[in-house]
């Protein structure tokens, strides 16, 4: 297992990797709880009297969302209370003066990670732990705090490599989502476990179903993945309309699988009796699956009485995981499926954790409240490894003595 913030000495220079990835639109970064997650540890870094000094990455290089950190070191100000410090270096003269410059409790936050040619290529930890950017700052603090959880499933220098070279410890951030997401693999539970399914990505619901088969007792499915295993069912849906490209890729990379699940874990699968689409009048109009004979339009939710089967499983379940939205909850008329699931969570006391960046943002949409899940991930694609029991590479690395 690995070192936490309890375990750290005091009055050190602490560089603490997070991940402030957030929306950018034209040109402006979108406050999210990402910053307000991480705020805790950076808080409790500084209010200790560690000197703080906080990488991050934004965008990929090419994308238009490859933008500097300058705005994030404000918002994140705003979330902790006391200044955030900016330079626009990762690891050169600029970056190491304002570091040493520091003093106990004040906070820096160095230039976005992907500006430096060392931090992206996929390589191993050793590779990384020499790196010119690893060593360089290595040199500079005393020790490597990773909060990152949501960029984990990532071999990247800052990720993997610093843990190699200081000592090394995870951030509240790491600590809570690590223990939330791996329950599903390493707890045992003692009542009925549901996991609500959707989201695009067939393969995230695959992966989910080959990996936790024999620990979940029910998987409710929705989203455009959910029309996928209706088609298998021989159902008219889940086909491309002209202009959409959600299904017949995905239907003739995963038709076999898809098929063969259904197939071998039929008991365990409901799909939606009836869905959503917005009618001649721009309404929600609903519709029985059994009751569909054309492929005449597209589904954009799962309907009302697909929620009311799927209410009282909930209702039963001791623990109940979330991956992908039951529909295109952004839009109010399609929000149904998701608010339904989420809302019977959010009235039982069962054990909960509710993951992927879309999904969980859901939750703030509709005016539900965090506290009544017991888990609210900020991670998308580390969520689902994390699920589906693979190792995060930035995990493991701090797992290392
Ligand atoms: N029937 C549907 N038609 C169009 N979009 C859908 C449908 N069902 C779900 N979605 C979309 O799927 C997205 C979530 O997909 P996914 O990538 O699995 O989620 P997450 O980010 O939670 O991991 C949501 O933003 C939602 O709008
Ligand atoms: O936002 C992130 O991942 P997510 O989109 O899976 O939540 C992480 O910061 C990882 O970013 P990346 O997918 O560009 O490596």
């Amino acid at each position: 297992m690995f070192k936490t913030l309890d375990d750290l000495d005091p009055e050190q220079c602490v560089l603490v990797r997070l991940d402030l990835n957030s929306p950018v639109e034209d040109g402006e970064v979108q406050d999210n709880r990402r910053f307000d997650r991480h705020a805790e540890t950076v808080r409790e870094l500084a209010e200790a009297g560690h000197r703080v000094v906080l990488m991050a990455h934004q965008g990929r290089p090419g994308d238009d969302d490859f933008v500097s950190l300058e705005q994030h070191a404000d918002i994140l100000a705003g979330h902790i209370d006391r200044d955030v410090g900016f330079v626009a270096d990762t690891y050169g003269e600029d970056a190491i003066a304002a570091i040493d410059a520091l003093e106990a409790g004040e906070v820096l936050l160095l230039e976005n990670t992907r500006m430096c040619d060392e931090e992206l290529p996929e390589e191993d930890p050793e590779v990384k732990a020499d790196t010119e950017f690893v060593r360089t700052l290595a040199e500079h603090v005393d020790a490597y705090v990773n909060d990152a959880y949501s960029a984990a499933h990532r071999s990247h220098a800052s990720l993997v490599g610093f843990p190699l070279v200081l000592p090394a410890y995870a951030g509240r951030v790491m600590q809570t989502e690590y223990e939330a997401n791996s329950s599903i693999a390493t707890r045992e539970f003692d009542g009925q476990v549901t996991m609500v399914v959707g989201g695009t990505k067939a393969t995230d619901v695959i992966d989910v179903m080959n990996n936790l088969g024999d620990k979940v007792d029910q998987f409710l499915l929705g989203g455009i993945a959910g029309e996928l295993f209706l088609r298998a069912a021989g159902n008219v849906v889940g086909f491309d309309l002209e202009g959409m490209d959600f299904f017949d890729d995905q239907w003739e990379e995963n038709r076999e699988t898809i098929e063969s699940l259904l197939d071998e874990r039929g008991d365990q699968i409901k799909l939606a009796v009836d869905l959503a689409y917005e009618d001649e009048t721009d309404e929600r109009g609903e519709i029985a699956v059994a009751n569909i004979t054309e492929k005449d339009r597209a589904y954009l939710d799962v309907g009302s009485m697909t929620v009311d089967e799927y209410d009282p499983i909930i209702r039963d379940s001791e623990a109940v995981f979330v991956k992908g939205a039951l529909g295109l909850f952004e839009d109010e008329r399609f929000a149904v499926g998701t608010t339904g699931v989420l809302r019977a969570i959010a009235e039982t006391d069962c054990f909960s954790v509710v993951g992927g960046g879309d999904t969980s943002r859901a939750i703030e949409m509709y005016g539900m409240d965090e506290g009544d899940f017991g888990h609210v991930s900020i991670a998308g694609g580390a969520y689902i490894r994390a699920l589906t029991g693979a190792p995060l590479a930035g995990v493991e690395a701090l797992k290392q003595d």
